[in-house]
């Protein structure tokens, strides 16, 4: 099955009081992928939360994500997505299996994506494209670079980094398969605006 769609991705202060109405009605608007990504370093409600959203996705037939942290996926046996810093996908892939979906941090540089590739991604991750509120200081990535990537790569590519609805398509012109948000989303001010946020970008996709 080929990865492309809106990857929703969790933000803990972001949700908090409305985290699984909002990841609910953000299901129900479609999401090829869901990420949890708590930086809290809380172990039990990580494996509390991530617990909820596994159930959550699999009535939804969404596949979840877990950001940083390949022994929790193990544990619950879904994917991982792993940043230039936490640990190497060899292993990650091992631990997980062939079916696992691991993503990888690549910032700006095709050759992280093309090193990410042989090591078993199966999605590699380019950004930030926008001003992020949810990671300011992430290093930038430009739609130019995005064309490149996508002409010498083979795997899903996923974009991130302040997409919101307004500012989505020139990324899908240039390649992207995956937009992964946070606040272009989950910044919604009711659930019934999630949902239309998660429908309207899927039309993006002309998914
Ligand atoms: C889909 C996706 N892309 C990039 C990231 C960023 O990962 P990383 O660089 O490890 O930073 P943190 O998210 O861990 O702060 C991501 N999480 N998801
Ligand atoms: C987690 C993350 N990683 C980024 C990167 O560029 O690697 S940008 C980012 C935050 C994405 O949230 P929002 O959609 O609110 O900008
Ligand atoms: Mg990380």
């Amino acid at each position: 099955m080929k990865l492309r769609g809106l990857y929703a991705i969790t933000d803990s202060e972001l949700l908090a009081g409305k985290f699984l109405a909002y990841v609910e009605a953000a299901l129900d608007g479609g999401l090829a992928l869901l990420q949890y990504r708590d930086k809290s370093g809380d172990d039990a409600r990580r494996l509390r939360e991530a617990e909820k959203l596994r159930e959550l996705c699999s009535r939804y037939k969404t596949q979840l994500i877990i950001n940083d942290d390949a022994e929790l996926a193990a544990r619950l046996g879904v994917g991982v997505h792993l940043g230039q810093t936490d640990g190497p996908l060899t292993p990650a892939r091992a631990l997980l299996g062939s079916k696992a979906i691991i993503g990888a941090t690549c910032h700006s540089q095709i050759e992280l994506a093309e090193q990410a590739a042989k090591e078993g991604a199966s999605y590699v991750a380019f950004g930030r494209f926008f001003n992020s509120n949810t990671k300011p200081g992430a290093p930038a990535a430009t739609v130019e670079m995005l064309a490149q990537a996508r002409a010498r790569l083979h795997l899903p590519i996923c974009v991130i980094g302040g997409i919101t609805l307004e500012n989505a398509e020139p990324l899908v012109a240039h390649g992207a398969d995956l937009l992964a948000v946070v606040h272009g989303l989950f910044g919604a001010d009711s659930t019934q605006e999630v949902t239309r946020r998660a429908r309207a970008f899927n039309d993006l996709l002309k998914i």
